[in-house]
């Protein structure tokens, strides 16, 4: 479906990203995971083609994503980010069907059944009742609901999440991943999220990308990658990894107050 292939990128002259390799099959949900500026949102935009690879390329079902147009690459990806919706003045119907540009001629008609599709977009996201607020009116995990929905609205076979939780409170959390995770088994969509917790990555990913210094540790199921080692090698933090009671995925504890003597030395060498 998606394939990363010898891809390098340089900003300013600084590698920001060197030599990453992978392959992503479809209808399947894959995490990226890392510490802070490592290159995850980086790495999200070259796979949309926002961004080009210094050297290297980004094949989307075997072709180089830079050669796609932008409306016939938009039917197929669709890309969830931070202030994805429009700032003031329009209806959660409105913000929704903006999904459907790449459907809509010059006009901003729709010769086929984009309302119908609107229509059970809105149900699906629980978003029947709020159809005529505005987007500048509703609560923080509202308004993330109808920017999944408005990226739902485009159909696409491959969704790209850029951090889709933040904001949001553990109950709008599972809702939405929840949510994605549906439509993924229902549509056989390709999900690739940036996500920070580790144990929603665990739980909702098939497969775990683990970005570190800008280049792939790890790439595997969460039973294979997520352990104690990696996490200190990558975050630099103590951490237990217990299997969950109920589902036996690998969830990950912090030991904060457990410092090796070693790390104890060194903070009180730095004050
Ligand atoms: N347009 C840009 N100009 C200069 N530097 C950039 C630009 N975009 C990204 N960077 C740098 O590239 C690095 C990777 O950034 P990126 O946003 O991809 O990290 P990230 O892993 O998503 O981080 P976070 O977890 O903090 O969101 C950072 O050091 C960032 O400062």
């Amino acid at each position: 479906m998606i394939e990363a292939k010898a891809v390098s990128l340089a900003i300013a002259g600084r590698n920001i990203l060197h030599d990453v390799h992978f392959e992503m099959e479809s209808g399947a949900m894959y995490g990226i995971i890392g510490p802070n500026g490592v290159g995850k949102s980086t790495l999200l935009r070259l796979l949309s083609g926002t961004e080009k690879p210094t050297t290297g390329t980004v094949l989307f079902a075997g072709r180089p994503v830079s050669g796609y147009k932008r409306k016939e690459l938009a039917k197929q990806v669709a890309v969830l980010q931070q202030g994805g919706l429009p700032a003031v003045g329009f209806t959660v119907r409105e913000a929704v069907r903006m999904g459907r540009f790449p459907y809509q001629n010059w006009l901003g008609e729709e010769p086929h059944a984009g309302e119908q599709f609107i229509e059970r977009v809105l149900a699906d996201m629980g978003l029947r009742g709020l159809e005529d607020r505005r987007v500048d009116g509703l609560s923080g995990g509202e308004r993330q609901r109808v920017a999944l929905a408005k990226v739902m609205a485009q159909e696409p076979e491959l969704l790209l999440l850029d951090e889709p939780t933040t904001y949001l409170d553990i109950g709008y959390q599972i809702q939405l991943l929840d949510t994605v995770k549906r439509w993924q088994a229902e549509r056989r969509l390709t999900v690739i999220a940036v996500l920070h917790d580790l144990n929603l990555a665990a739980h909702y990913c098939d497969k775990l990308l683990i970005l570190r210094e800008g280049t792939v540790e790890a790439f595997g199921s969460p039973q294979k990658v997520m352990n104690s080692e990696m996490i200190k090698r990558v975050f630099d933090a103590n951490a237990v990894i217990l299997p969950h009671p109920e589902t036996g995925v690998p969830q990950l504890l912090l030991r904060p107050e457990a410092m090796s003597s070693e790390q104890r030395i060194r903070k009180e060498a730095k004050r």
